[in-house]
């Protein structure tokens, strides 16, 4: 086989709620190699729905980590049987799905550190995590905590000022607080906490990753304008959490190189670097390189509406949270949880689970539905908190359903609207020179982005909206 010619890269890395993405781009930003473990797919053996365990009392949402660790082993072993040149990574970074937690058992440093390269990471990880099924960011079950964490500081707005957010269920400084209240030998059993991104960052540095500014700012727990823990919040979560935590870095930090596992295992150069990972909606933001007055629309497992800020602007609802890129600025940050799912929910009820009848559903429909509005959220809402289906005909009156094609445009039109009007509440303006970015899953779906513009069109700037090939896409007005 002919010689593949050596082709220096860089690895980009996404621990999402769904998969394990990997990208490699070469010096021309070239994207030439990518691969993904879905977990409901690939790894059944969890039995996981949309990646996640919903609990019995359908707040608690949950994902095993040794499931994250064998999709890097899966994907791994597929990159080397394709041939992929490792020797030719010169860094690596990535994402992953925000508020997570991991929770390395006392002594599994040690393991790290000195991992057998004949041996994949599960076997050897196995008992390396005192909690085996980690909180995500759709967990909805510390509300308790929240109400004691604001109590603690002076209130939601005090909390806001200081760490960028009120309190959130799923923010991690709260699923710390319910761990150690409700299985405190777990906790006292606990080393090392990391989020998702920093843990995925771990397992590649073959040691404890730090949190990068920038994720650590959605955890209700660090000071976004020193940059440092906030001791109040710290203590008002757990005992000797400081030192489970270790010390924040900046988001482009270079955190140190590759362990040697990796080295022998799969032939990546002992230099190659190992960058801070961020949370999925920072690294974004980074990706997208976002500008001052752009928005962004991330349409995946999650909805969220993001911008780049210069100064932070608390508030009670939404986040801000410490600029991947400049840490001297800031991003706003709104979340809506009912995303993806609910979008494949409706296209399996009412387009027999076919994006392209979901597509012909909204090409056959009128903008503005014919005056009937629909909000769908099948679990607890974040932004704003609320739980159900509820529907409205033109008369203003509510209804139990709508035609099948009407249900689909006011899925969509209801998401969208609520975006702009959440935005528009925190005094996130249109203006001229605007550009609105779409990416995640669903940005892919044209007849989706163009109701998006559509909607954003209502106001009087008509914003540039790009996809997220960076191709402009023309908002139909219907
Ligand atoms: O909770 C969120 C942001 O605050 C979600 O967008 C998660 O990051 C999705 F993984």
């Amino acid at each position: 086989m002919a010689e593949r010619a050596a082709r220096r890269c860089c690895l980009g890395w996404d621990f999402s709620t769904q998969q394990v993405k990997v990208v490699a781009v070469d010096a021309e930003l070239s994207v030439f190699y990518e691969d993904s473990v879905q977990f409901d797919r690939d790894l059944v053996e969890f039995g996981t729905q949309g990646g996640v365990h919903v609990h019995k009392d359908g707040l608690t949402v949950t994902s095993p980590v040794l499931m994250w660790v064998q999709a890097l082993d899966i994907i791994l072993e597929k990159m080397k049987a394709s041939g992929f040149d490792f020797s030719q990574v010169l860094a690596l970074s990535g994402a992953g799905q925000q508020h997570g937690s991991v929770y390395w058992k006392t002594g599994a440093s040690q393991v790290l550190t000195s991992l057998s390269p004949d041996l994949p990471l599960r076997e050897q990880l196995q008992a390396c995590f005192s909690i085996s099924n980690c909180p995500v960011w759709m967990d909805s079950s510390t509300a308790a905590q929240c109400r004691q964490l604001e109590a603690a500081v002076g209130g939601a707005q005090a909390l806001s000022r200081l760490t960028g957010s009120r309190a959130y269920e799923r923010f991690t400084g709260n699923q710390i607080a319910k761990i150690y209240q409700q299985n405190p030998e777990a906790y006292s059993h606990t080393e090392r906490i990391s989020l998702v991104s920093s843990f995925a960052a771990s397992l590649f540095l073959g040691s404890y990753s730090p949190v990068d500014y920038s994720d650590g700012s959605g955890m209700n727990l660090l000071q976004i304008q020193d940059k440092v823990w906030s001791q109040a919040c710290l203590g008002a979560c757990a005992p000797r959490l400081e030192e489970k935590l270790g010390r924040p870095v900046p988001s482009c930090s270079v955190v140190g190189p590759i362990s040697s596992y990796f080295v022998q295992r799969y032939g990546f150069p002992p230099g190659c670097k190992v960058v801070a990972f961020t949370g999925d909606n920072p690294a974004s933001l980074a990706g997208m390189r976002l500008e001052e007055g752009d928005i962004a629309v991330s349409l995946g497992t999650s909805d969220t509406l993001f911008l780049w800020l210069q100064e932070p602007t608390p508030a009670l609802e939404g986040h801000i949270f410490c600029n991947p890129v400049d840490p001297q600025h800031y991003m706003a940050l709104l979340c809506f949880k009912n995303g993806s799912l609910m979008r494949e929910k409706i296209r399996d009820e009412s387009a027999s689970g076919s994006w392209s009848e979901f597509s012909k559903a909204l090409q056959s429909t009128e903008m503005g539905n014919g005056g009937n509005l629909g909000f769908y959220f099948d679990v607890m809402e974040i932004t704003p908190e609320i739980i159900g289906r509820h529907r409205f005909s033109a008369e203003n009156r509510e209804v139990s359903a709508f035609p099948r094609e009407v249900e689909i445009r006011a899925l969509i039109e209801g998401q969208f609207m609520a975006k702009k009007i959440h935005a528009e509440a925190l005094g996130y303006r249109v203006m001229p020179k605007t550009k609105i970015l779409a990416t995640g899953g669903a940005s892919h779906n044209r007849d989706i982005l163009q109701r998006w513009g559509a909607v954003s069109s209502f106001s009087p700037r008509k914003p540039a909206l790009y996809s997220s090939h960076g191709e402009q896409v023309q908002s139909y007005t219907q």
